[in-house]
């Protein structure tokens, strides 16, 4: 059946696993992007088109929580050249001011090229007549000139969820003029924030010669549109869940099993490079090493989800973490009292919301994020008021969040401070800073950057 709506992203929100006795089940998606698309879509009559997670699989359309989802399939050498290499060892480190070295290989960009061929096709036969087709992410930023070669009646908008980087970096790419190229086939190309906007538009005059008047690029016959839309979560849904009466239980009974101590810190992260878990733990480990806080009297608790385990980076990233929190608590803990708790697993929402609930400071510290939901779920979490965030200057959610206790995370020293000013804020001072930022999250919430991404490109 055709749709008059489509989003096409590389995931699904959900991948199909092989339990251990054989039989095929669905789990929730890692990251962000599922948590911020997947209510868009259930309150839209649509189609979702995406990779279901496994390699080799061919798998009918099926419905999952109220979604059409329509899955593509990737062979297992696509899922190594096209999303583990160019996607994720080529652009998701060019794109993130480079903290780790990009892999330019002439074979990665082809396979890159065929799937992104394959999303195209694949939407250009489900879209109706006229339909509005939403393409997400980096993975796919072919897909817009081609589908629009294929099916020029619909309306195409992009949403880049990770930083754009600046034009000194994104000349590096040898594919730079193609991927431009490919974002330009959208009506509307949106961005976190306004700087990934103006750098794309600052490329498209530098790289391909095109005129802009303010965020509106002239090319060919068309318009194009490059604006910032900052991505948010459910609000008013955490804000509801928290109020639930096992969620509360749950939150006392996680600092009943950490040892009651005065201060627990949180980190929720994909176990991710740009995301800054070594520094704050470095940071939290020279807090022990100087006794400005101890063992029991300040807990951490990260939890790092298992991300992209075949890239070699992420590795050797887990292998990073894994030896320093070895290391801490070897140093620093004492028997029943590890003043790490560290847990390389993914948990459900339920679980989340009452970790967020039970930390006093919630430490998000990417060296670069796109947005970082996380930060904006614990704020959404905190209708008591209570609980500071320690957050990255370089994170998207820092533009908004400006009452969060905001900080370097190159700057070890500038992170130590601010983790004991979050520490020891008397509680007027959390309800200050917490309130303004959750009206601000209040407002801004996911349905408002859906509503307002595409009421732009309706326009
Ligand atoms: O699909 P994976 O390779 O397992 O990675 C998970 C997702 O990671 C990235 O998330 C980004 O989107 C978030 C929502 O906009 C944003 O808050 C965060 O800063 C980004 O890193 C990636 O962009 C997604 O495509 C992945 O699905
Ligand atoms: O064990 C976990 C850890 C994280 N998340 C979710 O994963 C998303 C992470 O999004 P974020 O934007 O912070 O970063 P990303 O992983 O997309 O880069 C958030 O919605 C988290 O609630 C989850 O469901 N289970």
């Amino acid at each position: 059946m055709r749709s008059s709506f489509l989003i096409v992203a590389n995931r699904l929100p959900v991948d199909r696993t092989i339990t251990p006795d054989g039989t095929a089940s669905w789990r929730r998606s890692p990251g962000g992007l599922v948590t911020a698309i997947a209510p868009v879509m259930q309150r839209r009559d649509g189609a979702w088109l995406g990779w279901h997670g496994a390699p080799d699989e061919e798998l009918k359309p099926f419905e999952h929580d109220g979604m059409n989802l329509i899955p593509i399939p990737l062979s297992a050498g696509e899922v190594e050249l096209y999303y583990e290499g160019f996607s994720n060892a080529t652009l998701w480190p060019l794109y993130h001011d480079v903290v780790a070295t990009p892999v330019y290989s002439r074979v990665l960009w082809d396979a890159y090229r065929a799937v992104n061929e394959r999303f195209a096709r694949a939407a250009a036969d489900t879209a109706a007549e006229n339909a509005v087709v939403w393409v997400q992410d980096y993975q796919l930023q072919l897909v817009p000139a081609m589908l629009r070669a294929l099916r020029p009646d619909v309306r195409i908008g992009f949403f880049l969820h990770i930083p754009f980087p600046p034009a000194e970096l994104f000349w590096q790419l040898p594919w730079r003029r193609e991927i431009l190229e490919g974002l330009l086939g959208a009506d509307l190309v949106g961005f976190q924030r306004p700087g990934g906007a103006s750098n794309f538009i600052r490329l498209c005059r530098r790289q391909l010669g095109l005129q802009n008047q303010r965020q509106e690029i002239s090319y060919g016959e068309r318009t194009v549109r490059a604006e910032a839309f900052p991505i948010s979560v459910d609000f008013s849904e955490l804000d509801t869940l928290v109020r639930e009466p096992h969620i509360m239980a749950r939150a006392k009974e996680i600092r009943a099993e950490l040892g009651e101590p005065e201060h627990v810190l949180l980190g929720v992260d994909r176990l991710d490079y740009t995301k800054g878990i070594g520094q704050r733990l470095k940071a939290f480990g020279e807090l022990l090493a100087d006794k400005t806080v101890s063992p029991g009297e300040a807990v951490f608790v990260q939890i790092a989800t298992p991300s992209r385990e075949r890239v070699e980076e992420y590795r050797n990233l887990r292998d990073d973490i894994e030896l320093r929190v070895g290391r801490l608590n070897g140093q620093y803990g004492v028997l029943g009292v590890p003043p790490i708790n560290y847990f390389h697993q993914s948990y459900d929402r339920d679980e989340l919301a009452a970790l967020y609930c039970a930390a006093d400071v919630m430490v998000v510290t990417p060296l670069r994020d796109g947005m970082n939901l996380v930060a904006k779920e614990y704020v959404a979490c905190r209708h008591d008021l209570r609980g500071a965030l320690v957050l990255s200057e370089f994170a998207g959610a820092a533009d908004e969040l400006k009452h969060a206790y905001l900080v370097n995370p190159w700057d070890v020293d500038g992170l130590k401070r601010q983790m004991v000013a979050a520490m020891r804020a008397t509680p007027h001072e959390l309800s200050r800073r917490m309130r303004s930022m959750r009206r601000r999250v209040a407002t801004y919430d996911v349905d408002r950057w859906a509503g307002d991404f595409l009421a732009a490109l309706e326009r």
